[in-house]
């Protein structure tokens, strides 16, 4: 186990912004941390890093409480983006890893080594605030990097960067897990945790609302069936499981469901009415509407 949280509550004053939150993270995994905007996640990722201290719970990073220690191994980037803007490229990649114990040497051929591998040697030699904000974002990500880390954490890595960008850092979180990296991201947004993440762990008002599979959040995700029919559908009510029956167009209804129940029978139930069936079959629920259902999100969060 690389990340244990254990039943962690944080309090600032009288408001709780995490709730009794519990997940882990396992070796070789990538593991999404989802939420709206003010869920809490950056909170929890700071008491992971030891930067917040926890009301109440324990954190275990490599199996120790001692997060001094434990976090020697982790690369974390954290929310707010900030690098010294006077400091060349290169010499902000290597101070990094120095400062997680690196020798200069090897930090700097290190730093070195992570520009070329990313494209961005043309950028070694200049200071931080000529650059682009994207580009100034990547560097600061290769910063966490140095050090050769075994577990990464990256605190909205995606925010900020162009679609061309997202693509590459979605690539390099790939190869690392291939090399046997373990990474923890944080995301508002659902694209991203769908292409990349073995598991996620959903959170709303601090507290977890949901932690598994993509393939589980669907088969947790409430199944409509959609129906298009010219009669009124109504006496379906209440038959072989409809617990519910929501117009959605012309001619077009949704039918919630009860758990287990069969499609085979809300079918023979349509026939058995004499409602006339045009067309019949589940609704493919988008990880979109999942992530709305589960985290709550507004619609403005959707893009
Ligand atoms: N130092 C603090 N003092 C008081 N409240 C805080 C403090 N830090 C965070 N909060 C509150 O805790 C809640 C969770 O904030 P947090 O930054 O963890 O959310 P988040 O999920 O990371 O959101 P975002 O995606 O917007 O970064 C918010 O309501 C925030 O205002």
């Amino acid at each position: 186990m690389v990340l244990s949280i254990n039943r962690v509550t944080k309090e600032f004053g009288d408001f709780r912004a995490v709730s009794d939150l519990s997940f882990s993270v396992d070796k070789g995994e990538i593991v999404g941390f989802l939420g709206q905007n003010g869920a809490g996640k950056t909170t929890t990722l700071r008491m992971v890093m030891d930067i917040l201290p926890v009301t109440s719970g324990s954190v275990e990073l490599f199996g120790s409480t001692d997060l001094r220690k434990g976090r020697l191994r982790v690369g974390f980037l954290p929310e707010e983006r900030g690098l010294y803007r006077k400091m060349k490229a290169i010499d902000i990649i290597a101070y990094f890893g120095r400062l997680k114990g690196v020798p200069g040497g090897k930090a700097k051929a290190k730093a070195h080594e992570l520009l070329e591998r990313f494209g961005m040697t043309q950028y070694a030699n200049n200071k931080i605030e000529t650059l682009s904000k994207g580009n100034a974002q990547k560097i600061q990500l290769l910063s966490v990097l140095t050090h050769e880390p075994e577990f990464l954490i990256l605190d909205e890595p995606f925010s900020g960067l162009d679609p061309v960008n997202q693509k590459l850092l979605e690539d390099l979180i790939g190869d690392l897990r291939d090399e046997g990296a373990t990474v923890l991201f944080s995301t508002h947004t659902m694209e991203h945790a769908e292409r990349l993440c073995d598991r996620f762990v959903m959170i709303k008002g601090g507290e977890k609302v949901f932690e598994g599979t993509i393939d589980e959040a669907r088969e947790a995700y409430e199944q409509r069936i959609i129906l298009a029919t010219p009669d009124d559908p109504s006496p379906l009510q209440g038959r072989a499981g409809v617990t519910a029956i929501t117009p959605i167009g012309r001619d077009r209804y949704a039918l919630t469901v009860s758990e287990g129940s069969d499609m085979q029978a809300v079918l023979a139930a349509c026939l058995e009415l004499g409602i006339t069936v045009k067309s019949f079959g589940l609704e493919e629920a988008s990880l979109h509407e999942i992530f709305f259902r589960f985290a709550g999100a507004g619609e403005e969060d959707a893009a």
